[in-house]
């Protein structure tokens, strides 16, 4: 056999005879094998896979063998082969590829790293290209957002994962909270999408957010807060609950007095007995004590026939008094008696009834101040308030509004059928220094209207209708109402305001009420 054709190649040409032998090696191989190749000795260690030489298969079976990276004794690493040809000799073949190996192994190595990095992050991370197209993500984005193992992001649109596109995630640098569908259901996020440097596209990273603290009597009914003054208040309300005592809810309007008196009726051992509600101020005087206790038939005219009222609907579960502030001087004696000796009388009748009711009161006025006017009975008053739970005013919590904000879009998202998903950083920062003088009520009207008329997924500034005018003039009535009580003593009247001192100043040079104090 001529070997000399094998001379100017540039892969390196072995040629092993049976005893396994080198019998020639051409100038390439004698480079990349070094003075390990001895023409004339056997070829075994040249190379890593010579232990398990493939020689012996080569030749049984006529085929040749390729081996993409075998080392050599060297340290070199070769894209290797070897065929049996003309029944006598073993030909093998080999191209120094070790700076491509080198390049695949300081990939995956850096390949590692990111990987490591990548999942050693809270957050889930998505890469996406311009497109918003996910290629690449970490292993929270798979808890995160996949609902079984093998399923893959990648290819994936973000749009199609948290139900929003590039172009309605926030601007670069600003965190937005957005609500993600999860397999264990919907997860709050903040979302950050920030720009690779090289253009080539985005990474956007969602941080989990704790869940709202809520508690709930259904979806209707939830209870959301995160703030501490809050979280006493339900923590007051569950250690009473079980017990039949009377409770007095105070708070401003729309402060959640009617919800926690549900939660409580709900933890209660009546929960399974009604729930009623009578509302004193709505309804006029005369009315009211029909309403209340009922009538028999004749007991003015109208009265057709005999008609239970609110406290035997309420018989075995709970009745709230709402706004007992507004009930009148004349009606007070008998709710006193419904209090306390747990009996009362129809409108006309003449037999008293039992009741068996748990009353809760609840008022947006200063009951103690009306007791202290000759407007409310002091012994009803005490007798109410054997358990007394103030809700604060949604100003004095603030860190409420973002759950609140959250909680009711998704209330009005599902009820308007619209995809709302966030609200943008500026509408919040907006909602965050608003008074809310009309408490969660006005919050969840605000987050109403903009569910509404929202054009995109976004709550947006223009979404949000505050009435800063109006407060502004509420605010300022309300300051000077209290300074002209406390004869301009700013200490109290910060007290009675519920406001700091220095915020107090602040205001009263603001509205120009000076003279007052
Ligand atoms: N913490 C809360 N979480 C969720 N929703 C709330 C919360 N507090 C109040 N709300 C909602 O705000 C609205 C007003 O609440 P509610 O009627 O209980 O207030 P209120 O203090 O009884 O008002 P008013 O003094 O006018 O009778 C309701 O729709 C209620 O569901």
């Amino acid at each position: 056999m001529d070997f000399e054709v094998f001379e100017n190649f540039f892969e390196g040409v072995l040629v092993i005879d049976q005893k396994l032998r080198v019998v020639y090696a051409n100038p390439s191989a004698k480079e990349i094998l070094g003075d390990k190749l001895k023409i004339g000795e056997g070829c075994r260690g040249l190379f890593s896979i010579c232990e398990s030489c493939p020689a012996k298969f080569v030749k049984e079976e006529g085929e040749g063998v390729q081996v993409y990276d075998v080392e050599t004794a060297s340290g070199r690493h070769v894209c290797w082969s070897m065929s049996f040809v003309k029944n006598a000799y073993f030909v093998e073949t080999f191209r120094d590829v070790s700076n491509v190996v080198h390049c695949i192994v300081e990939a995956e190595r850096q390949r590692a790293h990111k990987e490591a990095i990548l999942n050693s992050i809270v957050e889930a991370i998505l890469v996406v290209d311009k497109e918003g197209y996910v290629l690449e993500h970490n292993r929270i984005a798979h808890r995160m957002l996949c609902r079984q193992e093998e399923e893959s992001l990648v290819g994936k649109n973000i749009k199609e994962l948290i139900e929003l596109s590039l172009e309605e995630l926030p601007p670069e640098g600003e965190r937005a909270d957005v609500y993600v569908e999860t397999p264990c259901g919907k997860q709050k996020a903040s979302v950050l999408v920030s720009p690779m440097s090289s253009g080539f596209g985005y990474v956007v990273s969602l941080h989990p957010i704790q869940e709202v603290l809520s508690c709930t009597i259904g979806e209707e009914n939830a209870i959301v807060f995160k703030s501490k003054a809050m979280q006493k208040v339900l923590e007051l309300a569950q250690s009473v609950a079980e017990y039949d005592t009377n409770v007095l809810i105070e708070g401003e309007t729309g402060t959640g007095k009617n919800l926690l008196a549900k939660y409580i009726h709900y933890l209660s051992p009546r929960r399974d007995k009604p729930f009623v509600k009578i509302n004193c101020s709505a309804i006029p005087e005369g009315l009211l004590e029909a309403e209340l206790f009922g009538y028999v038939k004749g007991a003015f005219t109208g009265a057709i026939k005999d008609k239970p009222g609110k406290v035997e609907m309420a018989e075995g579960g709970t009745l709230l008094l709402d706004e007992i502030g507004d009930m009148p001087l004349s009606l007070q004696a008998k709710i006193l008696h419904l209090v306390q000796d747990k009996e009362f009388e129809r409108l006309g009748d003449t037999k008293f009834r039992k009741a068996n009711v748990r009353i809760i009161a609840s008022t947006n006025k200063n009951l103690w101040e009306l007791v202290q006017r000759g407007k409310f009975r002091e012994d009803l008053y005490y007798r109410l308030s054997v358990i007394k739970i103030t809700i604060p005013p949604l100003r004095d919590r603030r860190e409420d509004i973002p759950i609140l904000v959250e909680h009711f879009l998704q209330k009005f998202s599902k009820k308007y059928n619209r995809r709302i998903k966030g609200i943008s950083p500026e509408a919040m920062k907006m909602l965050l220094s608003y008074p809310f003088y009309g408490n969660i009520r006005e919050l969840e009207n605000i987050i109403e209207r903009a569910v509404i008329t929202a054009k995109g997924s976004m709550i947006k500034v223009e979404n949000l209708q505050l009435d800063h005018q109006g407060k502004e003039e509420e605010e300022k009535e309300r300051i000077k109402r209290v300074l002209e009580q406390v004869g301009g003593n700013k200490s109290l009247a910060a007290k009675v305001l519920g406001i700091h001192r220095t915020t107090l100043w602040r205001k009263i040079r603001e509205y120009g009420l000076e003279n007052l104090v």
